[in-house]
């Protein structure tokens, strides 16, 4: 069978976000599962940049990498005209998507050099694509190795229970995962006794795509509210928390789904590991701390409605930041490709990252 071009397709695990066929991207609309397995067909970067407002693709490796895969299009569909001009459109309007996963910002940096090397059209389609499939694989297998690297610093003896929170799974990356990765990993090494999902309010990404991975795959799951974590962890059965990340400065701190932090809490006060899983990509050695990271809040309606239903008064004045800030002094290990920074700093981030 020829190699696709969907690094996807070549890997082994059956759920994937999003599949590449050079002049267009299909997204699995995350909106819509676990309900139903609906796929859109974008064949530019104006729908690509929409989805990813939308949260039709989400999880910062993928938001990332279907940008790249925008800006190919953008290449691919240019009109004839100034194709150059469609391009740095393209990417200026993927940079507006969405503001904290660093990921979106670092892909798009590599694209629009890619871009800058290129001396026509045709150059520009075969290169951009080329490299969007590249950030593509690269990330697929920066999860696999992160999978490697956590299970080498857990060193399990028998198998244990972990804690996750949000989707850091095949939907959110570039097809295995980072924190549900290294969870995936332990299941496939039969080291793990169960893993609890956070449901994740307000977006429901744990109940709706967390919950929905893991099931059809076979991992044990068990669903629980977000408030229900402290009293999981105070049963003693959970050895680490395990979360993905969005953005991770240079002192460790991290930014992830809202809730994290109240778990880091949590995780400290009743002994439990916490760890973070996360690309290179994620890292942003450009902010000092994650005071600096801007935190995107979504509209109130989020909050007030499940899949339009009411569950508050109407119109009620609402707060929802769908990031926080876990400080790094909470955080036990911050697991990447390249390496693993115990008890994260300034000192152990340089190391590593420069
Ligand atoms: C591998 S995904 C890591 C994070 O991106 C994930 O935990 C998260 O916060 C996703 O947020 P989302 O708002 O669903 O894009």
């Amino acid at each position: 069978m020829p190699k696709s071009s969907n690094p996807s397709a070549n890997h082994a695990m059956g759920t994937v976000a999003m599949r590449w066929h050079e002049s267009s991207l299909e997204l699995l609309d995350q909106r819509l599962l676990p309900a139903e397995e609906h796929w859109i067909t974008l064949e530019g970067a104006s729908g690509v940049a929409q989805c990813i407002r939308d949260m039709v693709v989400r999880g910062a490796p993928a938001i990332g990498i279907s940008a790249a895969y925008g800006v190919a299009l953008a290449a691919r569909h240019a009109g004839g005209g100034d194709w150059q001009a469609e391009i740095k459109q393209a990417i200026r309007e993927l940079a507006a998507s969405r503001p904290t996963a660093v990921n979106l910002f670092w892909a798009l940096q590599i694209m629009e050099k890619e871009f800058h090397g290129c001396h026509s059209l045709d150059e520009a389609v075969k290169r951009l694509s080329a490299m969007a499939v590249r950030i593509h694989e690269d990330d697929l297998a920066a999860n696999l190795a992160m999978a490697d690297r956590a299970l080498e610093f857990m060193a399990p003896d028998k198998p244990f229970s972990v804690l996750t929170h949000c989707n850091t799974g095949a939907l959110a990356t570039g097809g295995y995962g980072t924190a549900l990765g290294v969870i995936r990993r332990l299941h496939e090494e039969n080291l793990l006794k169960r893993v609890y999902a956070d449901e994740t309010r307000p977006w429901l990404q744990g109940s709706r795509l967390t919950a929905w991975e893991l099931a059809r795959e076979g991992v044990p799951v068990t669903l629980n509210a977000d408030g229900a974590a402290a009293a999981i962890l105070a049963r003693g059965e959970v050895k680490w928390v395990v979360v993905g990340a969005d953005r991770i400065t240079a002192n460790g701190d991290v930014a992830n789904k809202i809730g994290t932090y109240s778990l880091a809490v949590l995780a400290r006060h009743h002994k439990v590991g916490f760890m973070v899983v996360a690309p290179s990509s994620t890292v942003d050695m450009a902010l000092a701390s994650g005071q600096d990271i801007p935190i995107e809040e979504r509209d109130g309606s989020e909050v007030r409605q499940i899949k339009g239903v009411p569950v508050a008064p109407e119109g009620v004045r609402v707060f929802n930041p769908v990031f926080d800030v876990t400080p790094a002094s909470l955080i036990d290990a911050i697991v990447t490709e390249k390496g693993v920074v115990h008890n994260p700093n300034i000192t152990g981030m340089r190391a590593l990252f420069g």
